[in-house]
Protein backbone atom coordinates (compact mmCIF):
# COMPACT_ATOMS: atom_id res chain seq x y z
CA UNK A 1 0.00 0.00 0.00
CA UNK A 2 1.18 3.16 -1.00
CA UNK A 3 2.52 5.15 2.31
CA UNK A 4 1.14 8.60 1.09
CA UNK A 5 -1.70 7.06 -0.16
CA UNK A 6 -5.37 8.23 2.81
CA UNK A 7 -7.66 5.96 3.87
CA UNK A 8 -10.30 7.56 2.35
CA UNK A 9 -8.91 6.80 -1.15
CA UNK A 10 -8.43 3.74 0.37
CA UNK A 11 -12.09 3.46 1.51
CA UNK A 12 -13.30 4.43 -2.06
CA UNK A 13 -11.16 1.77 -3.47
CA UNK A 14 -12.67 -1.00 -1.20
CA UNK A 15 -16.04 0.36 -1.52
CA UNK A 16 -15.25 -0.37 -5.47
CA UNK A 17 -17.36 -4.26 -4.66
CA UNK A 18 -19.79 -2.70 -3.43
CA UNK A 19 -20.76 -0.03 -5.64
CA UNK A 20 -24.36 -1.73 -6.99
CA UNK A 21 -25.54 -1.92 -3.37
CA UNK A 22 -24.78 1.59 -2.52
CA UNK A 23 -26.22 2.75 -5.85
CA UNK A 24 -29.48 0.80 -5.39
CA UNK A 25 -29.43 1.62 -1.37
CA UNK A 26 -29.22 5.43 -2.53
CA UNK A 27 -31.58 5.79 -5.36
CA UNK A 28 -33.93 3.94 -2.94
CA UNK A 29 -33.53 6.16 -0.34
CA UNK A 30 -33.68 9.53 -2.62
CA UNK A 31 -37.43 7.76 -3.80
CA UNK A 32 -38.16 7.45 0.15
CA UNK A 33 -37.73 11.47 0.54
CA UNK A 34 -39.54 12.21 -2.41
CA UNK A 35 -42.33 9.79 -0.95
CA UNK A 36 -42.07 11.60 2.34
CA UNK A 37 -43.79 14.86 0.16
CA UNK A 38 -47.02 12.65 -0.13
CA UNK A 39 -48.37 13.54 2.60
CA UNK A 40 -48.10 17.06 2.88
CA UNK A 41 -48.85 17.13 -1.10
CA UNK A 42 -52.17 15.58 0.34
CA UNK A 43 -52.70 18.48 2.90
CA UNK A 44 -52.45 21.33 0.38
CA UNK A 45 -54.74 19.30 -1.93
CA UNK A 46 -57.21 18.91 0.60
CA UNK A 47 -56.68 22.64 1.71
CA UNK A 48 -56.92 24.15 -1.71
CA UNK A 49 -59.94 21.67 -2.20
CA UNK A 50 -61.50 22.58 0.48
CA UNK A 51 -60.99 26.41 -0.32
CA UNK A 52 -61.85 26.14 -3.95
CA UNK A 53 -65.14 24.14 -3.68
CA UNK A 54 -65.99 23.00 0.16
CA UNK A 55 -66.04 20.07 1.81
CA UNK A 56 -65.39 17.04 -0.22
CA UNK A 57 -65.25 13.50 2.15
CA UNK A 58 -64.02 11.63 -0.62
CA UNK A 59 -61.71 13.93 -1.63
CA UNK A 60 -60.13 13.58 1.48
CA UNK A 61 -60.35 9.56 2.11
CA UNK A 62 -58.61 9.18 -1.47
CA UNK A 63 -55.47 11.89 -0.33
CA UNK A 64 -55.74 9.97 3.12
CA UNK A 65 -55.00 6.55 1.42
CA UNK A 66 -52.79 7.91 -1.32
CA UNK A 67 -51.13 9.23 2.37
CA UNK A 68 -50.83 6.16 4.27
CA UNK A 69 -49.61 3.81 1.21
CA UNK A 70 -46.89 6.40 0.62
CA UNK A 71 -45.77 5.57 4.31
CA UNK A 72 -45.98 2.31 3.89
CA UNK A 73 -43.83 2.24 0.70
CA UNK A 74 -41.51 4.87 1.81
CA UNK A 75 -41.11 2.34 5.34
CA UNK A 76 -40.48 -0.57 2.82
CA UNK A 77 -38.34 0.69 0.78
CA UNK A 78 -36.16 2.53 3.75
CA UNK A 79 -35.83 -0.86 5.25
CA UNK A 80 -34.25 -2.41 1.91
CA UNK A 81 -32.21 1.02 0.87
CA UNK A 82 -30.91 0.51 5.23
CA UNK A 83 -30.31 -3.05 4.22
CA UNK A 84 -28.19 -2.40 1.06
CA UNK A 85 -26.41 0.18 2.67
CA UNK A 86 -25.47 -1.97 5.64
CA UNK A 87 -24.57 -4.90 3.30
CA UNK A 88 -22.04 -2.53 1.71
CA UNK A 89 -20.78 -1.29 5.31
CA UNK A 90 -20.49 -4.76 6.46
CA UNK A 91 -18.68 -6.32 3.55
CA UNK A 92 -16.18 -2.83 3.34
CA UNK A 93 -15.14 -3.20 7.17
CA UNK A 94 -14.83 -7.16 6.79
CA UNK A 95 -12.33 -5.95 3.98
CA UNK A 96 -10.92 -3.38 5.13
CA UNK A 97 -9.93 -5.56 8.66
CA UNK A 98 -8.75 -8.71 6.36
CA UNK A 99 -6.34 -5.45 4.44
CA UNK A 100 -5.03 -4.54 7.95
CA UNK A 101 -4.35 -7.72 9.24
CA UNK A 102 -2.62 -8.67 6.02
CA UNK A 103 -0.36 -5.83 6.05
CA UNK A 104 -0.21 -5.95 9.83
CA UNK A 105 2.15 -9.32 8.69
CA UNK A 106 4.08 -7.60 6.61
CA UNK A 107 5.25 -5.71 9.37
CA UNK A 108 8.45 -6.88 11.54
CA UNK A 109 7.60 -8.63 14.29
CA UNK A 110 8.54 -5.89 17.16
CA UNK A 111 5.56 -4.29 16.15
CA UNK A 112 3.77 -6.84 18.19
CA UNK A 113 6.02 -5.66 21.23
CA UNK A 114 5.66 -1.88 21.00
CA UNK A 115 1.76 -2.22 20.06
CA UNK A 116 -0.56 -2.69 22.61
CA UNK A 117 -3.10 -5.28 22.26
CA UNK A 118 -5.35 -2.55 23.43
CA UNK A 119 -4.34 -0.59 20.34
CA UNK A 120 -4.59 -2.88 18.03
CA UNK A 121 -7.88 -4.38 18.97
CA UNK A 122 -9.10 -0.27 19.13
CA UNK A 123 -8.00 0.22 15.58
CA UNK A 124 -9.58 -3.11 13.89
CA UNK A 125 -13.22 -3.05 15.78
CA UNK A 126 -14.00 0.02 17.25
CA UNK A 127 -12.37 2.34 14.64
CA UNK A 128 -12.95 0.37 11.46
CA UNK A 129 -16.51 -0.20 13.54
CA UNK A 130 -17.19 3.18 12.65
CA UNK A 131 -17.58 2.78 9.15
CA UNK A 132 -21.12 1.37 9.99
CA UNK A 133 -22.38 3.99 10.66
CA UNK A 134 -21.01 5.95 8.05
CA UNK A 135 -21.98 3.85 4.67
CA UNK A 136 -24.90 2.45 6.85
CA UNK A 137 -26.69 5.54 8.32
CA UNK A 138 -24.62 8.98 7.23
CA UNK A 139 -24.61 8.06 3.45
CA UNK A 140 -28.33 7.48 3.06
CA UNK A 141 -28.75 11.19 5.08
CA UNK A 142 -26.75 12.84 2.87
CA UNK A 143 -28.40 11.61 -0.09
CA UNK A 144 -31.30 12.66 1.38
CA UNK A 145 -30.06 16.05 2.75
CA UNK A 146 -28.47 16.84 -0.36
CA UNK A 147 -31.26 15.92 -3.17
CA UNK A 148 -34.10 16.11 -1.23
CA UNK A 149 -33.24 20.74 -0.97
CA UNK A 150 -32.21 20.26 -4.50
CA UNK A 151 -35.10 18.71 -6.00
CA UNK A 152 -37.90 20.98 -3.79
CA UNK A 153 -35.90 24.41 -4.78
CA UNK A 154 -35.84 23.92 -8.08
CA UNK A 155 -40.07 23.48 -7.56
CA UNK A 156 -39.96 26.78 -5.66
CA UNK A 157 -37.61 28.15 -8.02
CA UNK A 158 -40.63 27.37 -10.68
CA UNK A 159 -43.54 28.30 -8.48
CA UNK A 160 -41.79 31.89 -7.34
CA UNK A 161 -37.68 32.65 -7.85
CA UNK A 162 -38.17 35.38 -4.98
CA UNK A 163 -39.75 33.27 -2.23
CA UNK A 164 -37.29 30.19 -3.63
CA UNK A 165 -34.77 32.63 -3.20
CA UNK A 166 -35.87 34.45 0.09
CA UNK A 167 -35.73 30.28 1.70
CA UNK A 168 -32.35 30.42 0.98
CA UNK A 169 -31.24 32.79 3.81
CA UNK A 170 -32.38 31.02 7.02
CA UNK A 171 -30.90 27.29 5.41
CA UNK A 172 -27.38 28.75 4.70
CA UNK A 173 -27.20 30.45 8.17
CA UNK A 174 -28.37 26.55 9.54
CA UNK A 175 -25.74 25.54 8.36
CA UNK A 176 -23.02 27.82 8.39
CA UNK A 177 -23.48 29.51 11.52
CA UNK A 178 -23.51 25.56 13.59
CA UNK A 179 -20.31 24.87 11.39
CA UNK A 180 -18.91 27.86 12.66
CA UNK A 181 -19.85 26.95 16.58
CA UNK A 182 -18.61 23.82 16.08
CA UNK A 183 -15.03 24.69 15.62
CA UNK A 184 -12.65 22.48 18.27
CA UNK A 185 -14.71 19.42 17.74
CA UNK A 186 -12.85 17.84 15.16
CA UNK A 187 -10.05 18.11 17.97
CA UNK A 188 -12.40 16.49 20.10
CA UNK A 189 -12.98 13.46 18.38
CA UNK A 190 -9.52 13.09 17.73
CA UNK A 191 -9.08 13.41 21.46
CA UNK A 192 -11.99 10.93 21.93
CA UNK A 193 -10.65 8.10 19.06
CA UNK A 194 -7.43 8.23 21.71
CA UNK A 195 -8.81 8.01 24.72
CA UNK A 196 -11.23 4.67 23.88
CA UNK A 197 -7.87 3.12 22.67
CA UNK A 198 -6.12 4.02 25.99
CA UNK A 199 -9.16 2.63 27.91
CA UNK A 200 -9.29 -0.46 25.74
CA UNK A 201 -5.30 -1.07 26.15
CA UNK A 202 -5.57 -0.43 30.20
CA UNK A 203 -9.03 -2.99 30.75
CA UNK A 204 -6.86 -5.47 28.59
CA UNK A 205 -4.06 -4.69 31.15
CA UNK A 206 -6.25 -4.84 33.55
CA UNK A 207 -7.65 -8.07 33.22
CA UNK A 208 -4.52 -9.73 32.14
CA UNK A 209 -3.34 -8.62 34.98
CA UNK A 210 -6.04 -9.17 37.42
CA UNK A 211 -4.62 -12.19 39.56
CA UNK A 212 -1.75 -10.10 40.53
CA UNK A 213 -4.16 -7.26 40.95
CA UNK A 214 -5.92 -8.83 43.12
CA UNK A 215 -3.32 -9.88 45.43
CA UNK A 216 -1.71 -6.57 45.94
CA UNK A 217 -5.46 -5.86 47.12
CA UNK A 218 -5.72 -3.18 44.17
CA UNK A 219 -9.13 -2.95 42.71
CA UNK A 220 -10.54 -1.76 39.38
CA UNK A 221 -10.66 2.18 41.23
CA UNK A 222 -6.96 1.43 42.49
CA UNK A 223 -5.21 0.55 39.13
CA UNK A 224 -4.71 4.06 37.92
CA UNK A 225 -3.60 3.42 34.70
CA UNK A 226 -7.87 2.55 34.20
CA UNK A 227 -9.65 4.49 36.24
CA UNK A 228 -6.82 7.81 34.25
CA UNK A 229 -8.19 6.51 31.47
CA UNK A 230 -11.99 6.27 32.01
CA UNK A 231 -11.70 9.80 33.39
CA UNK A 232 -10.44 10.97 30.13
CA UNK A 233 -12.56 9.34 27.92
CA UNK A 234 -15.56 10.53 30.38
CA UNK A 235 -14.30 14.04 30.55
CA UNK A 236 -13.88 14.38 26.52
CA UNK A 237 -17.05 12.53 26.05
CA UNK A 238 -18.34 15.39 28.12
CA UNK A 239 -16.65 17.93 26.44
CA UNK A 240 -18.13 16.87 23.18
CA UNK A 241 -21.63 16.81 24.54
CA UNK A 242 -20.98 20.51 25.78
CA UNK A 243 -19.63 21.12 22.02
CA UNK A 244 -22.13 19.59 20.19
CA UNK A 245 -24.92 21.14 22.27
CA UNK A 246 -24.94 24.82 20.72
CA UNK A 247 -24.96 23.88 17.59
CA UNK A 248 -27.56 21.60 17.43
CA UNK A 249 -29.95 24.15 19.26
CA UNK A 250 -28.64 26.77 16.92
CA UNK A 251 -30.02 24.31 13.33
CA UNK A 252 -32.70 23.60 15.69
CA UNK A 253 -33.72 27.63 16.24
CA UNK A 254 -32.97 28.76 13.07
CA UNK A 255 -34.22 25.94 11.01
CA UNK A 256 -37.25 25.67 13.11
CA UNK A 257 -38.35 29.20 12.87
CA UNK A 258 -37.75 29.57 9.26
CA UNK A 259 -40.68 29.54 8.83
CA UNK A 260 -41.68 32.58 10.44
CA UNK A 261 -39.14 34.04 7.96
CA UNK A 262 -40.68 32.34 4.79
CA UNK A 263 -44.38 33.32 6.09
CA UNK A 264 -44.33 37.08 5.81
CA UNK A 265 -42.70 36.86 2.37
CA UNK A 266 -45.57 34.88 1.09
CA UNK A 267 -47.22 37.24 2.79
CA UNK A 268 -46.37 40.32 0.87
CA UNK A 269 -46.39 38.59 -2.31
CA UNK A 270 -49.88 37.23 -2.06
CA UNK A 271 -50.80 40.89 -0.59
CA UNK A 272 -49.18 42.41 -3.87
CA UNK A 273 -50.52 39.69 -6.31
CA UNK A 274 -47.48 38.10 -7.23
CA UNK A 275 -48.42 34.60 -5.23
CA UNK A 276 -51.62 32.93 -5.90
CA UNK A 277 -52.96 31.36 -2.33
CA UNK A 278 -52.82 27.96 -3.66
CA UNK A 279 -48.82 28.57 -4.04
CA UNK A 280 -48.70 30.09 -1.15
CA UNK A 281 -49.97 27.37 0.60
CA UNK A 282 -47.80 24.88 -1.22
CA UNK A 283 -44.75 26.94 -0.40
CA UNK A 284 -45.60 27.03 3.49
CA UNK A 285 -45.65 23.02 2.89
CA UNK A 286 -42.62 22.20 1.28
CA UNK A 287 -40.43 24.67 2.60
CA UNK A 288 -41.00 22.92 5.70
CA UNK A 289 -40.08 20.08 3.83
CA UNK A 290 -37.00 21.73 2.69
CA UNK A 291 -35.87 23.17 5.90
CA UNK A 292 -36.12 19.38 7.49
CA UNK A 293 -33.96 18.13 5.26
CA UNK A 294 -31.01 19.80 6.70
CA UNK A 295 -31.70 18.82 10.12
CA UNK A 296 -29.61 15.72 9.51
CA UNK A 297 -26.61 17.75 8.30
CA UNK A 298 -25.14 18.20 11.66
CA UNK A 299 -25.40 14.73 12.48
CA UNK A 300 -23.65 13.56 9.30
CA UNK A 301 -20.51 16.53 10.02
CA UNK A 302 -20.47 15.36 13.43
CA UNK A 303 -20.38 11.24 12.05
CA UNK A 304 -17.85 11.73 9.40
CA UNK A 305 -15.49 13.95 11.93
CA UNK A 306 -15.56 10.90 14.17
CA UNK A 307 -15.07 8.41 11.55
CA UNK A 308 -11.76 10.39 10.30
CA UNK A 309 -10.12 11.00 13.37
CA UNK A 310 -10.98 6.99 14.15
CA UNK A 311 -9.10 5.81 11.30
CA UNK A 312 -6.11 7.80 12.39
CA UNK A 313 -5.46 5.36 13.90
CA UNK A 314 -6.17 2.73 11.01
CA UNK A 315 -3.86 4.92 8.86
CA UNK A 316 -0.94 5.32 11.24
CA UNK A 317 -0.73 1.17 10.88
CA UNK A 318 -1.16 1.16 7.43
CA UNK A 319 1.48 4.05 7.18
CA UNK A 320 4.16 1.94 9.34
CA UNK A 321 6.97 0.78 6.75
CA UNK A 322 6.37 -2.56 5.71
CA UNK A 323 9.70 -5.11 6.05
CA UNK A 324 11.74 -4.97 3.21
CA UNK A 325 11.53 -8.21 1.39
CA UNK A 326 14.30 -10.34 -0.18
CA UNK A 327 14.39 -12.45 -2.90
CA UNK A 328 16.86 -15.51 -2.24
CA UNK A 329 14.99 -18.70 -0.96
CA UNK A 330 17.57 -20.89 1.06
CA UNK A 331 18.05 -24.32 0.13
CA UNK A 332 16.63 -27.01 2.49
CA UNK A 333 19.26 -28.41 4.60
CA UNK A 334 19.46 -29.46 7.95
CA UNK A 335 21.70 -26.67 9.59
CA UNK A 336 22.87 -22.84 8.84
CA UNK A 337 25.42 -20.85 10.03
CA UNK A 338 24.52 -17.52 11.80
CA UNK A 339 26.53 -14.65 11.82
CA UNK A 340 26.46 -11.24 13.15
CA UNK A 341 28.84 -8.74 11.70
CA UNK A 342 29.70 -5.79 13.57
CA UNK A 343 25.77 -5.39 14.80
CA UNK A 344 23.93 -2.61 16.68
CA UNK A 345 20.65 -1.76 17.43
CA UNK A 346 18.43 0.33 19.65
CA UNK A 347 15.03 0.71 20.75
CA UNK A 348 14.26 4.28 19.53
CA UNK A 349 16.72 6.25 21.95
CA UNK A 350 17.91 3.11 24.01
CA UNK A 351 21.35 1.59 22.73
CA UNK A 352 20.88 -2.41 23.24
CA UNK A 353 23.71 -3.92 21.27
CA UNK A 354 26.82 -2.42 20.48
CA UNK A 355 28.88 -3.63 17.77
CA UNK A 356 28.29 -7.30 18.20
CA UNK A 357 30.22 -9.53 16.18
CA UNK A 358 29.62 -13.02 16.48
CA UNK A 359 30.02 -16.19 14.35
CA UNK A 360 27.30 -19.67 15.02
CA UNK A 361 28.65 -22.65 13.32
CA UNK A 362 25.96 -24.62 11.04
CA UNK A 363 24.66 -27.61 13.53
CA UNK A 364 26.32 -26.19 16.56
CA UNK A 365 24.68 -25.56 19.92
CA UNK A 366 25.36 -21.80 21.26
CA UNK A 367 24.18 -20.66 24.92
CA UNK A 368 23.37 -17.08 25.14
CA UNK A 369 24.32 -16.20 29.02
CA UNK A 370 24.68 -12.61 30.98
CA UNK A 371 22.88 -10.56 33.33
CA UNK A 372 18.74 -9.20 32.92
CA UNK A 373 18.78 -6.49 30.04
CA UNK A 374 22.08 -7.49 28.80
CA UNK A 375 20.27 -8.04 25.31
CA UNK A 376 19.92 -11.76 25.23
CA UNK A 377 16.68 -11.52 23.69
CA UNK A 378 17.37 -8.68 21.51
CA UNK A 379 20.11 -10.64 19.81
CA UNK A 380 17.61 -13.49 19.61
CA UNK A 381 14.65 -11.80 18.03
CA UNK A 382 17.62 -10.06 15.29
CA UNK A 383 18.09 -13.41 13.74
CA UNK A 384 13.98 -13.41 13.33
CA UNK A 385 13.98 -9.63 11.83
CA UNK A 386 11.63 -9.21 14.91
CA UNK A 387 13.05 -5.24 14.63
CA UNK A 388 16.14 -4.67 11.69
CA UNK A 389 19.65 -4.09 12.78
CA UNK A 390 20.24 -0.32 12.71
CA UNK A 391 24.05 -1.14 11.59
CA UNK A 392 26.15 -3.98 10.99
CA UNK A 393 24.72 -7.28 9.14
CA UNK A 394 23.49 -10.62 10.58
CA UNK A 395 23.54 -13.67 8.12
CA UNK A 396 22.09 -16.76 7.36
CA UNK A 397 24.54 -19.42 5.57
CA UNK A 398 26.48 -15.78 4.43
CA UNK A 399 23.36 -14.51 3.15
CA UNK A 400 21.55 -11.22 4.75
CA UNK A 401 19.00 -11.88 6.31
CA UNK A 402 17.18 -8.99 4.53
CA UNK A 403 17.90 -10.42 1.39
CA UNK A 404 16.07 -13.39 2.37
CA UNK A 405 12.09 -13.84 1.53
CA UNK A 406 10.07 -13.52 4.65
CA UNK A 407 8.38 -16.87 4.47
CA UNK A 408 12.04 -18.77 4.05
CA UNK A 409 13.42 -16.52 6.92
CA UNK A 410 10.43 -17.67 8.88
CA UNK A 411 11.01 -21.50 7.51
CA UNK A 412 14.41 -21.35 8.65
CA UNK A 413 14.39 -20.28 12.01
CA UNK A 414 11.75 -21.36 15.27
CA UNK A 415 11.62 -19.29 18.22
CA UNK A 416 10.47 -21.13 21.58
CA UNK A 417 9.32 -18.23 24.43
CA UNK A 418 8.83 -18.01 27.61
CA UNK A 419 5.83 -16.53 26.92
CA UNK A 420 3.15 -18.86 25.36
CA UNK A 421 0.71 -18.12 23.14
CA UNK A 422 -1.79 -20.99 23.35
CA UNK A 423 -4.86 -20.76 20.85
CA UNK A 424 -8.23 -21.51 21.49
CA UNK A 425 -8.22 -24.99 19.85
CA UNK A 426 -7.55 -28.34 20.43
CA UNK A 427 -3.93 -29.85 21.71
CA UNK A 428 -3.29 -31.76 18.42
CA UNK A 429 -4.20 -28.10 16.62
CA UNK A 430 -2.10 -26.05 19.01
CA UNK A 431 0.87 -27.68 18.21
CA UNK A 432 0.11 -28.28 14.64
CA UNK A 433 -0.12 -24.76 14.47
CA UNK A 434 -2.18 -24.66 10.32
CA UNK A 435 0.34 -27.03 9.40
CA UNK A 436 -1.15 -30.20 6.99
CA UNK A 437 0.98 -32.74 9.60
CA UNK A 438 -0.34 -35.85 10.18
CA UNK A 439 -1.01 -37.43 13.62
CA UNK A 440 1.90 -39.38 13.64
CA UNK A 441 4.51 -36.31 13.17
CA UNK A 442 2.30 -34.34 15.81
CA UNK A 443 2.47 -37.48 18.21
CA UNK A 444 6.11 -37.85 17.16
CA UNK A 445 6.40 -33.89 18.20
CA UNK A 446 4.82 -34.36 21.34
CA UNK A 447 6.93 -37.41 22.64
CA UNK A 448 9.84 -35.47 22.04
CA UNK A 449 8.63 -32.60 23.88
CA UNK A 450 7.73 -35.12 26.44
CA UNK A 451 4.28 -34.09 26.63
CA UNK A 452 2.35 -37.10 24.65
CA UNK A 453 1.91 -39.01 28.15
CA UNK A 454 0.35 -35.89 29.73
CA UNK A 455 -1.83 -35.55 27.18
CA UNK A 456 -3.12 -39.56 26.92
CA UNK A 457 -3.84 -38.87 30.33
CA UNK A 458 -6.35 -36.43 29.29
CA UNK A 459 -9.98 -37.90 28.58
CA UNK A 460 -10.25 -36.46 24.99
CA UNK A 461 -5.90 -37.04 24.62
CA UNK A 462 -5.09 -34.85 21.61
CA UNK A 463 -8.80 -33.68 21.17
CA UNK A 464 -8.74 -31.47 24.33
CA UNK A 465 -9.68 -28.12 23.91
CA UNK A 466 -7.39 -25.68 25.29
CA UNK A 467 -7.44 -21.86 25.94
CA UNK A 468 -9.26 -19.30 28.02
CA UNK A 469 -12.98 -20.12 26.87
CA UNK A 470 -13.73 -23.48 27.52
CA UNK A 471 -10.53 -25.60 27.20
CA UNK A 472 -8.09 -26.75 30.15
CA UNK A 473 -5.69 -24.99 31.70
CA UNK A 474 -2.22 -26.20 31.29
CA UNK A 475 0.53 -25.34 33.85
CA UNK A 476 3.60 -22.81 32.86
CA UNK A 477 5.82 -26.23 32.15
CA UNK A 478 3.16 -28.06 30.09
CA UNK A 479 2.79 -25.15 28.11
CA UNK A 480 6.48 -24.79 27.51
CA UNK A 481 6.37 -27.87 26.07
CA UNK A 482 3.56 -27.38 23.83
CA UNK A 483 5.71 -25.01 22.11
CA UNK A 484 8.68 -27.22 22.35
CA UNK A 485 6.55 -29.68 20.39
CA UNK A 486 5.56 -26.80 17.82
CA UNK A 487 9.22 -25.90 17.03
CA UNK A 488 10.26 -29.73 16.92
CA UNK A 489 6.92 -30.53 13.92
CA UNK A 490 8.35 -27.41 12.63
CA UNK A 491 11.52 -28.80 11.89
CA UNK A 492 13.58 -25.46 11.02
CA UNK A 493 17.02 -25.91 10.67
CA UNK A 494 17.78 -22.77 13.15
CA UNK A 495 16.06 -23.05 16.73
CA UNK A 496 16.25 -20.68 19.55
CA UNK A 497 15.05 -20.88 22.81
CA UNK A 498 14.60 -18.20 25.08
CA UNK A 499 14.34 -19.93 28.94
CA UNK A 500 11.96 -22.07 27.64
CA UNK A 501 12.55 -24.73 29.99
CA UNK A 502 12.38 -22.39 32.58
CA UNK A 503 8.71 -23.91 33.84
CA UNK A 504 9.51 -27.08 34.16
CA UNK A 505 10.24 -28.89 37.13
CA UNK A 506 13.83 -30.12 37.67
CA UNK A 507 12.57 -33.85 36.48
CA UNK A 508 11.18 -32.82 33.44
CA UNK A 509 13.54 -30.19 32.26
CA UNK A 510 16.29 -33.25 32.48
CA UNK A 511 14.27 -35.15 29.96
CA UNK A 512 13.14 -32.20 27.98
CA UNK A 513 17.29 -31.49 27.57
CA UNK A 514 17.94 -35.39 27.19
CA UNK A 515 14.81 -35.46 24.53
CA UNK A 516 15.86 -31.81 22.97
CA UNK A 517 19.67 -33.08 22.57
CA UNK A 518 18.53 -36.14 20.25
CA UNK A 519 15.85 -33.83 18.14
CA UNK A 520 18.23 -31.03 17.72
CA UNK A 521 21.01 -32.90 16.26
CA UNK A 522 22.32 -31.55 13.75
CA UNK A 523 20.59 -28.06 13.99
CA UNK A 524 22.02 -25.10 15.06
CA UNK A 525 20.59 -24.17 18.50
CA UNK A 526 20.70 -20.80 20.14
CA UNK A 527 19.72 -21.59 23.87
CA UNK A 528 19.14 -18.39 25.91
CA UNK A 529 19.38 -19.13 29.92
CA UNK A 530 19.53 -17.86 33.29
CA UNK A 531 19.46 -21.90 34.91
CA UNK A 532 23.18 -22.50 33.91
CA UNK A 533 23.33 -26.17 34.06
CA UNK A 534 21.13 -26.50 31.42
CA UNK A 535 23.90 -25.22 29.02
CA UNK A 536 27.09 -26.70 30.03
CA UNK A 537 27.31 -28.83 27.34
CA UNK A 538 26.95 -25.92 24.61
CA UNK A 539 29.22 -26.07 21.99
CA UNK A 540 30.06 -21.90 22.56
CA UNK A 541 28.80 -19.74 25.46
CA UNK A 542 28.26 -16.26 24.84
CA UNK A 543 28.78 -13.99 27.56
CA UNK A 544 26.91 -10.98 27.20
CA UNK A 545 27.15 -7.55 29.16
CA UNK A 546 25.65 -4.45 28.75
CA UNK A 547 25.10 -4.91 24.86
CA UNK A 548 28.26 -6.40 24.13
CA UNK A 549 30.02 -9.62 24.06
CA UNK A 550 32.00 -9.80 26.97
CA UNK A 551 33.50 -13.52 27.06
CA UNK A 552 32.88 -16.70 24.95
CA UNK A 553 33.86 -20.17 24.74
CA UNK A 554 32.90 -23.52 26.70
CA UNK A 555 32.18 -23.68 29.78
CA UNK A 556 34.91 -25.01 31.06
CA UNK A 557 37.00 -22.40 29.81
CA UNK A 558 35.24 -20.00 31.18
CA UNK A 559 34.88 -21.38 34.08
CA UNK A 560 38.91 -21.48 34.39
CA UNK A 561 39.12 -17.84 33.20
CA UNK A 562 38.42 -15.23 35.54
CA UNK A 563 35.81 -13.32 33.97
CA UNK A 564 31.90 -12.45 33.74
CA UNK A 565 30.78 -16.07 33.41
CA UNK A 566 32.97 -17.98 36.08
CA UNK A 567 31.35 -15.02 38.76
CA UNK A 568 27.98 -16.17 37.77
CA UNK A 569 28.46 -20.07 37.28
CA UNK A 570 29.93 -19.60 41.04
CA UNK A 571 27.14 -17.51 42.66
CA UNK A 572 24.22 -19.90 40.46
CA UNK A 573 26.09 -23.22 42.25
CA UNK A 574 25.76 -21.19 45.75
CA UNK A 575 22.15 -20.21 45.43
CA UNK A 576 21.35 -23.79 43.77
CA UNK A 577 23.16 -25.24 46.79
CA UNK A 578 21.20 -23.17 49.02
CA UNK A 579 17.53 -24.33 47.42
CA UNK A 580 18.89 -27.64 47.73
CA UNK A 581 18.97 -27.00 52.03
N1 LIG B 1 10.39 -3.69 22.81
C1 LIG B 1 11.28 -2.97 23.51
N2 LIG B 1 11.25 -1.63 23.46
C2 LIG B 1 12.13 -0.88 24.15
N3 LIG B 1 13.11 -1.38 24.92
C3 LIG B 1 13.22 -2.72 25.01
C4 LIG B 1 12.30 -3.58 24.32
N4 LIG B 1 12.64 -4.86 24.61
C5 LIG B 1 13.70 -4.81 25.43
N5 LIG B 1 14.05 -3.54 25.67
C6 LIG B 1 15.19 -3.06 26.48
O1 LIG B 1 16.37 -3.57 25.88
C7 LIG B 1 17.29 -4.00 26.84
C8 LIG B 1 17.70 -5.45 26.56
O2 LIG B 1 16.56 -6.27 26.73
P1 LIG B 1 16.62 -7.83 26.43
O3 LIG B 1 15.26 -8.38 26.65
O4 LIG B 1 17.24 -8.06 25.12
O5 LIG B 1 17.61 -8.31 27.58
P2 LIG B 1 17.88 -9.79 28.11
O6 LIG B 1 19.34 -9.89 28.29
O7 LIG B 1 17.26 -10.79 27.23
O8 LIG B 1 17.13 -9.71 29.49
P3 LIG B 1 16.39 -10.91 30.28
O9 LIG B 1 17.41 -11.91 30.64
O10 LIG B 1 15.85 -10.22 31.49
O11 LIG B 1 15.32 -11.44 29.40
C9 LIG B 1 16.62 -3.83 28.20
O12 LIG B 1 17.13 -2.65 28.76
C10 LIG B 1 15.15 -3.67 27.88
O13 LIG B 1 14.55 -2.78 28.77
Amino acid sequence: MNKKQSLLNNLFSLLKGERIKLFVGLILAIICSALSFVPYLAIYKIIYEYSQSGFNFSFIIYWAIISIASVILKSLLLSIASLCTHLSAFNTMHKLRIKVIRYMSKLNLGFFNDNSQGEIKTALFDDIGRLENFIGHNLIELAQSFVVPIILFVILLIIQPIMAICILIPAVLGIFIPMKIMKGYPELTTEFANTISSVNTSVNEMVSGMQVLKMYHLSAKHFKKYTNSLSLYTTCLKKMAHKSCAPIAVTVVILDSAILFTLPVGGFLYINEMLSLGNYLLFILLSMCFFSAFFNLINIRMGIMELKSGLTHVQKILNLEPISEGTIVLPKKESYSVSFDNVSFSYSDTSVLKDVNLNIPAGSFTAFVGASGAGKTTAAQLIGRYFDVNQGEIKINDVNIKDLTTNSLMDTTAFVFQDIFIMDDTIFENIAMGSNADSSKVIEAAKGAMIHDFIMSLPKGYKTRLGDSEGIKLSGGQKQRIAIARAILKDSPIVIFDEATSFSDIENEHKIQLALANLLKGKTTIMIAHRLHTIVNADNIVVFNEGKIAQQGTHDDLVNSNGIYSTMWNAYIHSSEKEAV
